[in-house]
């Protein structure tokens, strides 16, 4: 059978394939318009930054430990905020610089990336999340980036899953406390990195199998 030309590049043809597998749909308050992905779901996704110190080391022992062929892994500043939704699984592996940090574009990745991810739905999705803090210098604000990150991708519509024990934490104060446990997994490089593998291990005994298979 002769093959019809459409006249259109190969990137103009994926450009189209990717908007057909996104949907956009208004929020609930109907403030601005939702991404939704509706198709070619992947198992695990681990999106971190910054690149080139604890977070980016920790999220490299997360995808040996998983296993690099069962999981991807991206620097959010290289990626769309979209990638995220190519995942049923995500773990998002962040640090603590102080909310007024986290505020400013100019001097922090994930605050660049923020706009983008509040356009995004996170219904159906499985987020667990690593914080990186340093409980000695912060004490009062013990990983307190990842109760932000938490309050964000909640109000996205995602389940947080891998919720973790305060036991065996030295702090007076944390953002990333509710109901009395961690929104997510806390390490602390700087001071208790012999703690590290052991805490990963333990934790993603726990958070692996509440992923959801695809
Ligand atoms: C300016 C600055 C502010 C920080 N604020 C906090 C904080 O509020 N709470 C906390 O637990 N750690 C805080 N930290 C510690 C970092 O989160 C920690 O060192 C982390 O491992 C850094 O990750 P990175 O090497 O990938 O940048 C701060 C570090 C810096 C440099």
């Amino acid at each position: 059978m002769e093959r019809k030309d459409t006249g259109k590049s190969s990137k103009q043809k994926s450009t189209q394939k990717e908007n057909e597998a996104l949907r956009l749909t208004a929020d609930l308050e109907g403030n601005y318009l939702l991404e939704e992905r509706v198709s070619d779901l992947k198992w695990l996704g681990i999106f971190y930054a910054p690149t080139g110190g604890s977070v980016h080391r920790v999220a490299k022992i997360l995808k040996r430990k998983i296993g690099a062929k069962r999981v991807e892994m991206f620097y959010i500043s290289e990626i769309p905020a979209t990638r995220l939704l190519d995942y049923k699984n995500i773990i998002i592996v962040c640090s603590s610089l102080g909310r007024s940090t986290w505020e400013r574009e100019q001097r922090d990745q994930w605050a660049k990336f923020f706009p983008a991810m509040r356009k995004l739905s996170l219904r159906d999705r499985r987020v667990a999340l690593v914080g990186l803090g340093d409980h000695v210098t912060y004490p009062a604000n013990f990983v307190d980036g990842m109760g932000y990150m938490a309050e964000l991708v909640t109000q996205l519509g995602a389940e947080l899953v891998g919720k973790t024990s305060t036991d065996g934490y030295v702090f007076s104060g944390s953002a990333a406390i509710v109901d009395n446990l961690f929104v997510g997994l806390p390490l602390d490089e700087d001071y208790e990195s012999e703690k590290t593998e052991p805490r990963l291990d333990k934790w993603l005994s726990l958070v692996l199998p509440e992923f959801e298979d695809i």
